[in-house]
């Protein structure tokens, strides 16, 4: 099968005032129609600064070194300008951790959604909507994302809804366009338990009625779990480890990986093993040679030092990037 969305070797810099940052290193990921991927690591490893190069919408000064994307059998990386304007936030579509950020306080819901729906048919050259058309679009857009009083909603300013509802209202705007390939990222990290899971619930619900493609970037391995057929693990700007998400919560190979689950909340709730993983991600203006991650794992030996792991198969669907991940 084709993918819809296909990473290869992608390398990116972000030049600083100390140096240069190697964020992302060699980055390998594809996505099939309809799938979702769960992309999980520490902060600041990069899971960021890679959804948002998938838009085109990297850090200003950020350099392609090497590598390409490929979306709907398009270049990414070679599109100009005009050209992203019809995918960006139409057929690529994002939403974001605080939709406060993204909603204009001052605008009603309602209109919001409206103007969403007059820039996308300016972005793809088509004719206005009439008033009554975008009316029926909005209402349409609200109960796909299961709002049940629509009028009350478009009527609302932002700062009188909740946050779970804002975030509906983001999703729904992210749906005008009839994106293929919806980017989430840590959609539910600002929501209480209970909100998060009828947000997670709903992007469940999208998937298998629209046929949505997501990638679903978080820290919080449970709620990617919980939505995620497939996880691709980040370690400082590498994909450490990635396959079909019960054979990598379940079987782990990679030491980071470990490590990670293991700083999972224990049972009785919110109490976190701060001691999982020793010490912290690493500089990445000079990050270690070999494995990035070799300073911090209980594993390492001379090889991880000096030669960086291939990314090898372990599976049906299970590959891992670990000189040591069958010892
Ligand atoms: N605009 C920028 N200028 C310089 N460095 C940046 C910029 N954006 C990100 N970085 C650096 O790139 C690295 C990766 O950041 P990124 O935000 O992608 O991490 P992340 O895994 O998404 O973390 P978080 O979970 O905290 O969002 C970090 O070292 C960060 O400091």
């Amino acid at each position: 099968m084709t993918a819809l969305l296909s990473i290869e070797n992608y390398h990116l810099d972000i030049p600083t005032f100390d140096g240069t940052l190697k964020v992302l290193d060699g980055i390998n990921l594809s996505l099939a129609q309809g799938e979702t991927l769960g992309i999980v690591g520490e902060s600041g490893c990069g899971k960021t600064v890679l959804a948002r190069s998938i838009l085109g919408i990297g850090p200003q000064r950020a350099r392609r070194t090497s590598g390409r994307m490929t979306f709907d059998s398009m270049p990414l990386d070679e599109l100009n300008e005009a050209e992203w304007r019809r995918i960006r936030g139409v057929k690529i579509s994002m939403i974001f951790q605080d939709p406060m950020t993204y909603l204009n306080p001052l605008l009603t819901v309602g209109r919001q959604l409206s103007d969403v729906l007059v820039a996308h048919a300016r972005a793809l050259s088509r004719p206005a909507l009439s008033r009554q058309e975008r009316r029926r679009r909005c209402s349409e857009l609200l109960d796909q994302v299961q709002i049940r009083d629509p009028e009350r909603v478009e009527a609302s300013y932002p700062h009188q809804l909740s946050g779970g509802m804002r975030q509906r209202i983001l999703i729904a705007m992210a749906l005008a366009g009839e994106p293929k390939l919806l980017i989430a990222d840590e959609p539910t990290t600002a929501l209480d338990v209970t909100i998060q899971a009828q947000i997670l619930d709903l992007l469940r619900d999208l998937v298998h009625r629209l046929g949505l493609t997501v990638v679903m970037i978080s820290h919080d391995v449970g709620a990617i779990a919980a939505i995620a057929q497939r996880v691709a693990v980040m370690y400082a700007g590498v994909v450490v480890e990635q396959g079909a998400t019960n054979d990598i919560l379940t079987h782990p190979r990679h030491p980071y990986t470990q490590g990670l689950l293991g700083a999972l909340p224990d049972i009785e709730g919110d109490h976190q093993s701060l001691e999982a993983i020793p010490g912290t991600i690493p500089n990445l203006i000079h990050p270690p040679s070999g494995c990035r991650f070799h300073p911090r794992c209980p594993r390492a030996t001379a090889i991880c030092t000096s030669d960086k792991p291939a990314m090898t198969s372990i599976g049906a669907d299970h590959v891992v990037a670990c000189h040591h991940a069958l010892d």
